[in-house]
């Protein structure tokens, strides 16, 4: 969220405004590299409370493991009292947000516009804010184990976006789970969606297709959209080993495979206490793990890279879709299924790694079948996706494009702002 966030600040700074950055104090030295426009986004930062459970020092998401998160959010939600200083200190046009489900009603009381500004396609915030009710639902607020992810009536989405049994059990759970707080994520993001005064995407109409028009009544709110924002490689070159790595393979012939921030494997110390016995001896000189952190973007767009396999975080997704490599999509949770119909059923842009209907579970079989639906010459499949993923490719990277959505962007703000 925070990079996505910075890579907005940077666009809408580019149109020459100026972004008070609220950023966990640590947090704020992983991120100033990416500031693009230091004159006119200065990062404030925000003391982030202790929580019992929580490691001492913890910030953000990425300093835990996935299953302290909601004490991270109830770490957010106790620096209310402390951001309505700022806020009446900083006296801001509008404040972006979208956690942070008290925020609408604190910045209104000071006479302030919010925006929910979404990181995940907007599909996601659709089925997630769908009430129990709206779901036809006769149980009350409990949502069902599986949810009827049929679009309710007069919602023009196709049914190639639906979510397997595993996935929608699994998006239920989430729905209900309390994240923070005591809050159900469904409430947390309910009531920022009713007390914003719009919302904003991380998107174009060109990905998300005609649906998205319909998302303004939907929600009952302006939906501004303001482009994938896709990152320009930063100008550190790629690291040598890397160089060297990647130098013996022929062009288009190596599979990167990378599940975005995610964390080592619950259980495992590190991804490589995780591997099975003697697999790194196995795959000596033709594949290698690493458990850091990669310049991802330089190597997606190294030659020798013909395959990107990825979770579907939305950067990535929109990375990958940027670079010549094959995509074959493995998504894990929540927004990512969403991410991974559209490109798949949807804009056939990628091959999805089939995986149970029930258990979710996939095989070694079914990824090397995936990728080799990408990246054999002879399959018909592989034709399409590579040709549907070029013409998407050259759409995105046209300059008219993003110019288009963030000029777009800034200008419904200032509108909003009147
Ligand atoms: C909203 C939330 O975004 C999350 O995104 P996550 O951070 O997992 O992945 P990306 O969006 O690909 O973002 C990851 C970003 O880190 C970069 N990177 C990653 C690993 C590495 O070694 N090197 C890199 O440069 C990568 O290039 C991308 O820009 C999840 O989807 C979650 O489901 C969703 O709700």
């Amino acid at each position: 969220h925070l990079n996505a966030y910075l890579h907005l600040s940077n666009k809408i700074a580019q149109n020459g405004h100026r972004i008070s950055f609220l950023i966990p104090t640590k947090t704020k030295s992983k991120l100033e590299t990416f500031n693009l426009y230091p004159d006119l986004i200065t990062f404030v930062p925000i003391i982030v409370p202790h929580i019992d459970g929580l490691p001492p020092g913890a910030e953000t998401t990425s300093d835990v493991p996935i299953h302290l998160q909601p004490l991270i959010m109830t770490a957010m939600d106790r620096t209310e009292s402390d951001i309505e200083l700022l806020l009446l200190d900083l006296k801001p046009d509008i404040v972006v947000f979208d956690f942070a489900y008290w925020l609408p009603k604190l910045a209104r009381s000071l006479g302030i516009k919010s925006v929910l500004y979404s990181t995940v396609t907007p599909l996601t915030v659709y089925y997630f804010t769908m009430s129990p009710a709206a779901e036809g639902q006769h149980s009350g607020n409990k949502f069902t184990e599986v949810d009827p992810m049929q679009p309710r009536s007069g919602f023009p989405v196709s049914l190639s976006i639906k979510l397997h049994n595993h996935e929608a059990r699994e998006f239920a759970a989430l729905k209900a789970m309390k994240f923070g707080s005591d809050v159900i994520f469904y409430d947390r993001l309910c009531a920022s969606l009713s007390q914003c005064d719009a919302t904003g995407f991380r998107t174009c109409r060109e990905i998300e297709g005609s649906y998205i028009d319909n998302l303004g009544s939907h929600f009952g709110k302006p939906v501004f959209l303001s482009g994938p924002i896709i990152l320009n490689p930063p100008t550190s070159t790629l690291e040598e080993k890397w160089i060297k790595w990647l130098g013996k393979f022929k062009a288009r012939s190596v599979i990167y495979c990378a599940l975005g921030t995610l964390k080592p494997p619950l259980g495992a110390g590190s991804i490589e206490e995780a591997l099975p016995e003697g697999f790194e001896e196995r795959v000596q000189g033709r594949g290698v793990v690493h458990g850091g952190w990669v310049q991802q973007l330089r190597i997606l767009e190294h030659p020798s890279i013909g395959c990107f396999i990825t979770h579907c975080g939305l950067s990535s997704l929109f990375e990958g879709l940027m670079n010549q490599c094959q995509l074959v999509l493995l998504p894990h949770a929540g927004d990512q299924f969403f991410s991974a119909r559209i490109m798949s059923n949807s804009l056939k842009v990628g091959v999805e790694i089939e995986k149970g209907e029930e258990d979710g579970l996939f095989t070694k079989e079914s990824v090397c079948k995936a990728v080799r639906t990408v990246m054999e010459d002879d399959s018909e499949v592989g034709r399409e996706v590579k040709a549907n993923h070029a013409k998407l490719r050259d759409l995105l990277s046209s300059e008219y494009l993003e110019s288009s959505y963030i000029d777009s962007f800034c200008q419904n703000l200032q509108d909003l702002v009147g």
